[in-house]
C-alpha cells in the first residue's frame, strides 16, 4: 500500500445539470449522488455552484449562510442536502461549490464543503482566486464585482483514505495551491470548476494533466453539464487523471458521471520510476520550500 493512500477507492464526479430552480437543482444532485454511490463510488464530487447558474448577477440569490456551523436548514438547504446524502450513501461528498454569504461582513465567497460518511462537515474551501478574466471578443468575466476571495490552502485529511487538496476552478492555474497540497502529503487535489467553451478547449485539460505531472498526483476535475440556453457555457470534460498525468476517465460535455479508481500504487510507481521527489533543490530555492502558507487540514 502507498505512503500517501491508505486505501484504494472509487471516485464518481457528477457533471450536473442545474437551472434556475434551487430545490430542483438541490434535488436532482441528490438523485445523482446515490446513482455514483449505487455503481460504487466511495468519494463522490459535484461541480462549482451546483446549486445555482453560474454567473455574478445570481450569486446573491442563491446564496446561503452556513454559520453558525451546523448552519439552519432555512439558510443552508444545500449544506444540509450534501450532509444528509453523504451519510445516507456512506461516502465522502466534496460537494462544490456553492455561493455563501457571510452574515457579518455581508460578503459573498464561492465555498465548497467535505463531508464525511457521517454527515460531518470536515472542511470548507473558498475560492481563493477569482475568476477575472478579459479576452477581447471571446469572455469577459470579473467574479470580484460580487464575491470576495478565501484566503487559505485546504488539505483535508479523509481518515480512511488520506489527504485531499481542494480548490475551486480558477485556482486550478495558481500551481502553488496544488504544490504546497503535494508537498503536504495530499495523493489527490480535487477542483470543482466551471471552465467556458473558450478558455476550456485551450487549457481544461492541460491544467489537470500539468497538476497531475508536477506533483505526481492524481487530479480530479468536476464541471456542471453545459446549457446552451443558459448565460454561461461550461465547458464540461469532467476528468480524473493518473500521477503520471495520463487521462483515466473523461466526459463530454452532457450530463454524466465519470469513475475512476484512486490507486496507491500508481502514485508509488511513479515517483519511483521519475523520482522527483528525492530530487528537489531547496538548497537553490529555499523561498518556495520555506514561504509561510496559511494551510488547514
Ligand atoms: N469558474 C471559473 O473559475 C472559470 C475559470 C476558467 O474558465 C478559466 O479559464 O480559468
Amino acid at each position: 500500500m502507498s505512503t500517501l493512500l491508505k486505501k484504494n477507492f472509487k471516485i464518481g464526479l457528477i457533471q450536473l445539470s442545474s437551472g434556475s430552480d434551487k430545490q430542483k437543482n438541490l434535488a436532482h444532485a441528490r438523485e445523482k449522488v446515490l446513482e455514483a454511490a449505487k455503481a460504487g463510488a466511495n468519494v463522490i464530487v459535484l461541480p462549482e455552484c451546483f446549486n445555482s447558474p453560474y454567473g455574478c448577477q445570481y450569486f446573491p440569490d442563491y446564496a446561503e449562510s452556513i454559520e453558525p456551523s451546523p448552519p439552519s436548514k432555512e439558510d443552508s438547504p444545500s449544506w444540509h442536502m450534501l450532509s444528509s446524502a453523504a451519510a445516507e450513501t456512506n461516502t465522502y461528498i466534496v460537494g462544490a461549490s456553492i455561493p455563501e454569504l457571510e452574515p457579518k461582513t455581508k460578503k459573498y465567497f464561492n465555498t465548497a464543503f467535505v463531508f464525511n460518511p457521517e454527515g460531518e462537515l470536515l472542511a470548507t474551501h473558498r475560492k481563493t482566486h477569482l475568476f477575472d478574466i478579459d479576452i477581447p471578443g471571446k469572455i469577459k468575466f470579473i467574479e470580484s464585482d460580487v464575491l470576495s476571495a478565501g484566503n487559505k490552502v485546504t488539505i483535508v485529511d479523509l481518515p480512511e483514505y488520506g489527504k485531499i487538496g481542494l480548490a475551486i476552478c480558477y485556482d486550478v492555474r495558481f500551481p502553488e495551491l496544488a504544490m504546497i497540497a503535494a508537498r503536504k502529503g495530499a495523493f489527490l487535489l480535487v477542483y470543482p470548476g466551471a471552465f467556458n467553451t473558450t478558455t476550456g478547449p485551450m487549457h481544461w485539460s492541460l491544467q489537470a494533466r500539468a497538476r497531475a505531472m508536477d506533483n505526481q498526483v492524481y487530479v480530479a476535475m468536476c464541471s456542471p453539464a453545459r446549457d446552451t440556453e443558459a448565460t454561461y457555457h461550461a465547458y464540461g470534460h469532467t476528468m480524473v487523471v493518473n500521477p503520471n498525468a495520463d487521462v483515466l476517465a473523461e466526459l463530454e460535455e452532457k450530463e454524466d458521471i465519470a469513475y475512476a479508481d484512486i490507486d496507491g500504487s500508481k502514485i508509488d510507481e511513479t515517483r519511483k520510476g521519475i523520482p522527483l521527489y528525492t530530487q528537489r533543490r531547496f538548497d537553490v530555492y529555499p523561498d518556495v520550500s520555506a514561504g509561510k502558507v496559511r494551510y488547514e487540514e
